[in-house]
């Protein structure tokens, strides 16, 4: 079983960054200068805490959730090294039969996802119940993914990266050396269910530049009561 002590995880010190996570495709966009509403997203700043959320309070374990390529890893590895809380890439915990499927651009099934999902939340508990932070990524696509994820503990918080397909699709294009074909991404919005305010989540603008969406996770997480 996968837990903290798991081969797949990091220390915050040791968490590397990918240095792809340079490579922006899309322009940048900075706190303050953010349009209201683009491709149908709205946002109010860079960063929006869910009422439950604000309801729960400071979080003790981050899920980053999103479509492929929406920038987890990337920004979950921001989170490990800035709040030194150990990181678990969430890929890491995929049966080889699913990265199989995945590489040759076939969509997992619920039945596919379920064992994963269910190592991931197996993880976060391990957390919870040992008084650990972490940082752990996982794409957590539908409502019931996320409970299996959370068992409905409101001190695991969702971080979503949050866009449209238009400004995901490039920097997917551009990715090398991934298993995940470009070509997932119209099965991987198909499957989203976008987290509601009833759920504990954060989410955060795709469009901003890795620095600014970290800050902005970050102050956003700082802004809860403790
Ligand atoms: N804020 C950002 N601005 C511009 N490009 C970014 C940003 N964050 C990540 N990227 C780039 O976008 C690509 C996808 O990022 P990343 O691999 O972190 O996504 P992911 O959601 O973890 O993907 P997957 O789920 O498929 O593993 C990478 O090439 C990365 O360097
Ligand atoms: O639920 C899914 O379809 C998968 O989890 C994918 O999202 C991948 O894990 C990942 O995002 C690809 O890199």
């Amino acid at each position: 079983m996968p837990g903290p002590t798991s081969p797949h995880q990091t220390t915050a010190a040791a968490a590397s960054l990918p240095a792809s996570a340079h490579d922006g495709v899309t322009a940048p966009i900075a706190p303050g200068d953010v349009p209201h509403d683009v491709g149908g997203f709205s946002f109010p700043g860079l960063a929006h805490a869910s009422r439950a959320l604000r309801d729960a309070g400071r979080p003790k374990v981050l899920v980053v959730m999103g479509v492929s390529g929406s920038g987890k890893s990337t920004l979950a590895g921001e989170l490990s090294f800035a709040l030194r809380w150990p990181l678990v890439e969430g890929d890491s915990l995929h049966p080889q039969a699913n990265i199989l499927k995945m590489s040759t651009g076939v969509p997992l099934t619920d039945a596919d996802r379920q064992p994963w999902l269910e190592d991931i939340g197996r993880v976060v508990r391990d957390w919870i119940d040992s008084d650990t932070c972490g940082v752990i990524t996982c794409s957590s696509l539908k409502r019931r993914y996320r409970d299996t994820i959370s068992g409905g503990n409101t001190r695991v918080c969702f971080v979503y990266v949050k866009g449209a397909q238009a400004d995901i699709a490039p920097r997917l294009n551009r990715r090398t050396g991934h298993f995940m074909p470009s070509t997932m991404l119209d099965s991987q919005f198909a499957a989203l269910e976008e987290p509601g305010e009833d759920e504990c989540v954060l989410s955060v603008d795709v469009r901003a530049s890795r620095d600014s969406l970290t800050k902005a996770t970050l102050d956003a997480l700082d802004g809860l009561t403790a």
